[in-house]
C-alpha cells in the first residue's frame, strides 16, 4: 500500500533510499540542505554530485523545508552522516507524531558519548512519543542500489511490528530486506565495519596483498564480534548481512569511501587532504576515534582499531600498524569463541 515517506539527507544514501521508495510507488519527500540540489532533483530528476548518471523516479519531490518534508510522513528515513544526527533530530522534533516510524540508516558511533545513532535519537527525543524506530543496515553501496542491482539488507525495529512494516516499505525485486530482532547487533555491525575497511584500504595503499586483506577481514570480524557480544549483541548477527555481509562489501569494493580513504592514507596522503578531497562522508574516522577510547574503557581488546587510531590520530606511520599487529604475543584463534561458549 502507498505510504507517505520522508527521507532526510540527499547525499548518496538518502537519494538511493528515496529511489527505492519511489520505485515502490510511495509518496516521497526528500529533504536536502541546499536549494540548488533540490532544484536539480525536482527538474532534472538527477543528483549528479552524489549519484552520477542515475535518473531518479519522478515521484520523488525534493525540498529544503523540513516541515514540508516530514510533517505528513508516517515513515521518516534518516540518511545523514552520524555526526549530523543530533542536529537533524532537533529539527525533526516538531514533526514526529504518534504514527511516525523513524528508520535510521546511518553508520557511526559518537566519539564524545560512545552512543549509537538510535541512542542519540532516543536521548534527543526523550519527551516525545512516536510509533517506533528501526535501523536499516547491510551490504548496500548507494551507487548499486540506485542502479537497481540486487541488494540485501537487514532491518531491526523497536517492535516486531515496526520491523515488519519497514521490511514491507522497502522490499522490492532488487532490494531484499531481512528482519533481525537484534537491534544492537545490526546497528553495531554497520558502524564498526568501517574501521576495518579503512584499515584494509591502508594496507592496500602500502602495497600489501590479498593475504593481508583476508587476515584483517577475519580478525576484524573477530574484534567487532568481541566488542558486540561484550555489549550484549548476538554473535550470530555478526555473521549476517549487517556484520560479515557489510564487512565484505566495504572491504572489497572501490565504491567504499572508507576503503578509498585508507588506501590514500596508506599511499602517503594526509588524513586532512583525503577528507577534504573525498567530498563525501568517511564515517570510519570518527568511529575509530570513538571505538578506540570506548574499547579501552570497557577493557575489550581491539588491536586493529588501536593500530588504526594511532595512524589517524597520533601520526604513527601506516607501515608500523602492520608491524605492530604481526608482532603481538601468541594467541589462540578461538580464544573468544571459547569464552562465548562458556558463557552460554
Ligand atoms: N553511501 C552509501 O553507500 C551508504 C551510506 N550509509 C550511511 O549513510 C549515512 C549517510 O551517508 P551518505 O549519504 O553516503 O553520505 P554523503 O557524504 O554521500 O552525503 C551526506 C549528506 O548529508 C548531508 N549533510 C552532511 N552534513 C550535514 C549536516 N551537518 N546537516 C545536514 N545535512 C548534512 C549532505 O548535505 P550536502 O550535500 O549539502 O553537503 C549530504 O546530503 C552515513 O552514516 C553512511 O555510513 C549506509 C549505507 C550505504
Ligand atoms: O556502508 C556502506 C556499504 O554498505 C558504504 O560504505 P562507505 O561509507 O565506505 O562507502
Amino acid at each position: 500500500m502507498k505510504k507517505q515517506a520522508a527521507v532526510i539527507g540527499a547525499g548518496s544514501w538518502g537519494t538511493a533510499l528515496a529511489s527505492v521508495l519511489g520505485q515502490n510507488q510511495h509518496t516521497v519527500r526528500l529533504w536536502c540542505r541546499r536549494e540548488a540540489l533540490a532544484e536539480e532533483i525536482n527538474t532534472a530528476h538527477k543528483n549528479e554530485g552524489y549519484l552520477k548518471g542515475i535518473v531518479l523516479p519522478d515521484n520523488i519531490v525534493a525540498t529544503t523545508d523540513m516541515k514540508e518534508a516530514a510533517e505528513k510522513a508516517s515513515y521518516i528515513v534518516l540518511a545523514v552522516p552520524s555526526g549530523a544526527v543530533r542536529k537533524i533530530a532537533r529539527k525533526l522534533m516538531p514533526y514526529l507524531h504518534e504514527d511516525t516510524i523513524v528508520v535510521h540508516a546511518a553508520k557511526g558511533i559518537e566519539p564524545e558519548s560512545f552512543l549509537r545513532v538510535s541512542q542519540i535519537l532516543k536521548e534527543e527525543w526523550a519527551d516525545l512519543s512516536f510509533r517506533g524506530m528501526a535501523v536499516l543496515s547491510g551490504p548496500s553501496h548507494a551507487e548499486e542500489v540506485a542502479e537497481q542491482q540486487p541488494t540485501t539488507v537487514a532491518v531491526s525495529g523497536t517492535s516486531e511490528q515496526v520491523q515488519t512494516l519497514v521490511q514491507e516499505l522497502f522490499m522490492n525485486q532488487a532490494f531484499r530486506v531481512y528482519t533481525n530482532d537484534d537491534f544492537l547487533g545490526v546497528e553495531l555491525g554497520g558502524a564498526l565495519k568501517n574501521i576495518i575497511a579503512l584499515g584494509i584500504g591502508l594496507t592496500s595503499g602500502l602495497g600489501y596483498g590479498d593475504n593481508a586483506k583476508a587476515a584483517l577481514m577475519t580478525r576484524g570480524l573477530a574484534e567487532i564480534t568481541r566488542l558486540g557480544t561484550h555489549l550484549g549483541a548476538s554473535p550470530l548477527t555478526f555473521t549476517g548481512l549487517s556484520g560479515l555481509g557489510d564487512l565484505i562489501v566495504t572491504c572489497t569494493s572501490e565504491h567504499s569511501r572508507n576503503w578509498r580513504a585508507g588506501n590514500q592514507i596508506g599511499s602517503g596522503k594526509s588524513l586532512e587532504d583525503v577528507l577534504e578531497q573525498m567530498g563525501m562522508v568517511v564515517e570510519g574516522v570518527r568511529t575509530t576515534e570513538a571505538v578506540y577510547h570506548w574499547s579501552r574503557e570497557l577493557g575489550v581488546e581491539m588491536p586493529i582499531t588501536e593500530g588504526l587510531y594511532k595512524v589517524l590520530f597520533e601520526h604513527v606511520p601506516p607501515e608500523n600498524m602492520a608491524k605492530s599487529l604481526m608482532e603481538r604475543g601468541k594467541k589462540n584463534e578461538k580464544e573468544h569463541s571459547i569464552m562465548l561458549l562458556d558463557n552460554n
